[in-house]
């Protein structure tokens, strides 16, 4: 199991002026942690989580992953990594609505090479949707969709679930349990969670808070008041 280190990280964007979004954020996740990222609105959260997914490169700095600068590697290096070592979850689901609930499933086994073996429906029952593989993504409600995007990230065993702002568009009962299920099935597979979040409330259950003001990384000692959510925004 890897572990991801990230130094002196900073994203900018355009020349003049140049907009800095994130200033020398440093850190290192080890394998098997859950660490929650939070902070006020346009703080740098996405910005942090897409850089140390390689989603996005940094303007400086560097994202480590089993000691290699992931800037260093071939777009195609890099692709192969995110697919096979990542999964992400994002708030608004993005599963494909013109494939099945099962399809969406199979498309990470597709892409790694992997056989079914009856992965899809274990995968199912593990999210609580078991039987549902012919269903259509819209047929579902979103507690349901974000199930089977969890289910779809985790399915051809990455080592790293990149979770951004995934209760975002539930109701607080379904972002509660959809949190649980996330913890959960990392910790069952010692996987590495990392998760940007409103919700205050997810960070009692983290290994690491990572709390982001103003793109810069906030001392762990000074952080308490740093979120806007309101207890009605709870886990939203
Ligand atoms: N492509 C871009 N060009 C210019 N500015 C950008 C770009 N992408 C993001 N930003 C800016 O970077 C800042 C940080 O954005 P980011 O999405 O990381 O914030 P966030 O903390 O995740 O916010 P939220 O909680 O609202 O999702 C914002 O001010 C945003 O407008």
């Amino acid at each position: 199991m890897a572990d991801i280190a990230f130094e002196a990280l900073s994203r900018w964007y355009g020349t003049s002026p140049r907009r800095t979004v994130l200033t020398d954020v440093s850190g290192h996740i080890r394998a098997g942690e859950f660490v929650v990222v939070v902070g006020r609105s346009g703080s740098g959260k996405s910005t942090l989580l897409n850089l140390l997914g390689g989603l996005d490169l940094p303007s400086r700095g560097t994202v480590r992953i089993d000691g290699t600068d992931i800037a260093t590697l071939s777009d195609r290096a890099l692709t192969a990594l995110r697919r096979r070592r990542m999964g992400f979850v994002f708030q608004s689901y993005n599963l494909i609505a013109t494939l099945s609930v099962a399809d969406n499933l199979r498309l990470p086994l597709t892409l790694n090479g992997l056989a079914d073996d009856g992965r899809v429906e274990g995968w199912l029952e593990r999210v609580g949707l078991p039987g549902r593989g012919a269903d259509w993504p819209d047929r579902l409600s979103g507690g349901e969709q974000q199930r089977v995007a969890i289910a779809r990230a985790l399915i051809h065993g990455p080592e790293f679930i990149l979770a951004d702002e995934p209760t975002g568009n539930l109701d607080l009962e379904n972002a509660e349990r959809i949190v649980g299920l996330l913890d959960a099935l990392c910790r069952a597979e010692g996987r590495t969670l990392v998760m940007v979040t409103h919700a205050r409330e997810v960070a009692g259950l983290a290994d690491q808070l990572l709390t982001i003001r103003d793109g810069q990384l906030v001392a762990a000692d000074a952080e308490t008041t740093d979120d806007d959510s309101t207890p009605a925004e709870a886990l939203s």
